[in-house]
């Protein structure tokens, strides 16, 4: 049989890669997809340097023809896809009152456009195989809290939920499984910028707002992408073939549900 087929949006740096190194070791063959041309394609010479079956596509999750056609990417180097992961996306740190459409539009075509587009381009593909397949969504604890200073962010993570419940039940009947993943705090490069603009509004100083969004984590450390890759490891795997619909929280115990 042959090796299963991952594609990993937003994959060149952050979370995206962690999961994409750990779907790697998995075995599956790994294509990687980045806004950021230059750092997808030294991340895709560091896989290579790893012995990885690996291939990279530039594009724009936003766009609805480059989801599409990175599935195409996909399926014209490896033959299938097996797993698509909705990774990528954008944060947007201001109040409430200060938020106007080009805001909203930045960061929901990012976040959600996004996650409505590469579902549709994933689920074609995954159908015509007639092989089932997994969707999986990131999510946040913003999907499930909101939070000051991130309205439109914790908007967007709120509709992610719901996209990955309605797409759960559309596709549940062709074996496509959708679920989302819930991280917390990882100290990733959008949790630098986080840091830097919340600073502005709360007056903290540089690492102030990530220590004080940290000090509620039950198990005491902010997460690593490896703590995050490994839940996506199981979204991933047969074994949790009997879930669909669901957004789980992989935070170390920040949201409790
Ligand atoms: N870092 C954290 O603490 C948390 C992150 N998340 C979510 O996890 C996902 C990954 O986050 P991080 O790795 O922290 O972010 P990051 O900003 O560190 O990395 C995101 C990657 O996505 C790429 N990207 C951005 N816009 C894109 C676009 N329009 N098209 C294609 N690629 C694009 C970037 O170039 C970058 O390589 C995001 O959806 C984020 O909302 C959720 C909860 C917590
Ligand atoms: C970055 C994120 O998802 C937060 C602050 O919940």
């Amino acid at each position: 049989m042959s090796k299963k087929v991952a594609v990993i949006t937003g994959s060149a740096d952050g979370l995206g890669k962690g999961i994409a190194e750990r779907l790697a070791a998995d075995g599956f063959r790994i294509v990687l997809s980045d806004i950021n041309a230059g750092q997808l394609a030294a991340t895709e010479q560091e896989f290579k340097r790893n012995g990885h079956e690996v291939t990279s596509f530039v594009g724009n999750v936003a766009r609805r023809d480059d989801q599409f056609a990175l599935v195409a990417h996909a399926v014209a180097t490896f033959g299938q896809v097996d797993v698509f992961i909705n990774n990528a996306g954008i944060e947007d740190v201001m109040p409430l009152d200060a938020v106007r459409e080009p805001d909203l539009e930045k960061v929901f075509s990012v976040n959600v456009y996004s996650v409505v587009y590469g579902t549709q381009a994933a689920a074609e593909q995954m159908k015509k195989q007639g092989t089932g397949g997994k969707i999986i969504n990131a999510c946040s604890i913003a999907g499930h809290e909101s939070y000051e200073f991130l309205s439109v962010y914790c908007a967007t993570k709120h509709a992610v939920r719901s996209l990955t419940q309605s797409a759960a039940k559309e596709l549940a009947r062709h074996k496509i499984t959708v679920n989302a993943y819930c991280p917390g705090v990882a100290a990733t490069k959008m949790w630098d910028r986080i840091d830097e603009e919340m600073g502005k509004y709360l007056g903290t100083k540089p690492g102030e707002a990530f220590e004080r969004f940290s000090s509620g984590i039950l198990l005491g450390r902010p997460q690593t992408a490896k703590d995050v890759a490994d839940f996506v490891h199981y979204l991933a795997s047969p074994d949790s073939d009997y879930m669909t619909g669901q957004s789980i929280m992989i935070d170390g115990g920040i949201v409790l549900r």
